[in-house]
């Protein structure tokens, strides 16, 4: 039989590389053996596609193309022939590492809800929100180390969940020229903010405010959710540490910002990533004592 013709979803691997070199955290480092590091870019590719089916695409084919990709994803996962290419590339790390379609399908929920839920009001939406959009990442990653420990997979999800608040920060201007808003509503009229303001240039002191509790909140859970690093050996905890690291930095970015946020996106350095990567595997618990005693971000 020929092979499908691509669908909507399909985007080119120079693309995705450099999504994938824009992101706050190594998403693969280079070091890792080739079938893990290509598992994890494969698991990384699903994950772009979804997020860009939901927002790049022309509105009104983005909860036709999240549902069509839904049906393809279920079609991979029962053993049949995918239609997307990143679905074909899937398929070895869905069998070698057993990999489950669940979190994947949160991964579409998320962006399905996307379509329909623009801003949250208060911090409890806002992060049952990232149980769909962000969690299912870190439990994905998990199985491909083959850490099966629910211990391991609750402090997972507060590091996704801390990655994603940060995303969040890092993207106000964007999102909101996208029409969405990921500040909460009671955080913005906690500090006098409203989403109106969000449409200037300049970040304005409540704003620059909202975002700093915010990032507060990401490094209470970053901090918690990297005590994970204790209970992983070898590559998974390399890798972690990574993605752990890559917050620690963005948020280093964004108190070097001063929270202001709407003139521009405030990016990690390499410098900073290496820093906290080397400290969290040398000392994991000392650092993280050292940033929740030194550094707070309010
Ligand atoms: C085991 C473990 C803790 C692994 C960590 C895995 C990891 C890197 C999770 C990131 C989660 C996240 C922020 C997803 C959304 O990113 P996005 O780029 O899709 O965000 P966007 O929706 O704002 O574009």
């Amino acid at each position: 039989m020929a092979p499908a013709p691509p669908g909507p979803g399909t985007v080119g691997d120079r693309v995705l590389r450099e999504k994938e070199r824009a992101e706050n955290f190594p998403v693969a480092l280079r070091i890792l053996p080739r079938d893990l590091r290509a598992d994890l870019v494969a698991v990384y590719d699903v994950a772009r596609v979804i997020d860009d089916l939901g927002d790049e695409s022309a509105i009104e084919d983005r909860t036709p193309g999240l549902l069509r990709f839904q049906r393809d994803l279920e079609r991979a996962f029962r053993g049949d022939q995918p239609h997307e290419r990143v679905l074909r590339d899937l398929l070895p790390a869905i069998h070698r590492r057993d990999l489950e379609l669940d979190p994947f399908n949160r991964l579409v929920r998320a962006n399905l809800q996307d379509q329909r839920v623009a801003s949250y009001a208060t911090q409890a939406e806002l992060e049952d929100y990232c149980v769909l959009s962000a969690d299912p990442v870190g439990r994905i990653v998990l199985r491909v180390f083959g850490v099966r420990d629910p211990v391991a997979e609750r402090l997972s999800d507060r590091v996704c969940t801390a990655l994603q608040l940060i995303e969040h920060c890092q993207d106000v201007a964007e999102d909101r020229r996208n029409g969405r808003v990921y500040l909460p509503r009671t955080g913005l009229a906690a500090f006098g903010a409203t989403e109106a303001d969000l449409d200037a240039t300049t970040t304005s002191r409540p704003v620059r405010l909202a975002v700093a509790a915010q990032t507060a909140r990401a490094l209470d859970l970053l901090t918690e959710g990297a005590a994970l690093l204790d209970r992983l050996h070898g590559w998974a905890r390399l890798a972690v540490a990574g993605y752990i690291a890559g917050g620690l930095a963005t948020l280093d970015a964004l108190r070097r910002a001063r929270w202001d946020v709407l003139a521009g996106t405030p990016r990690p350095r390499k410098t900073d990533v290496l820093a906290h990567l080397t400290a969290l595997l040398v000392r994991p618990s000392a650092h993280v004592r050292r940033i929740r005693e030194g550094g707070r971000l309010t």
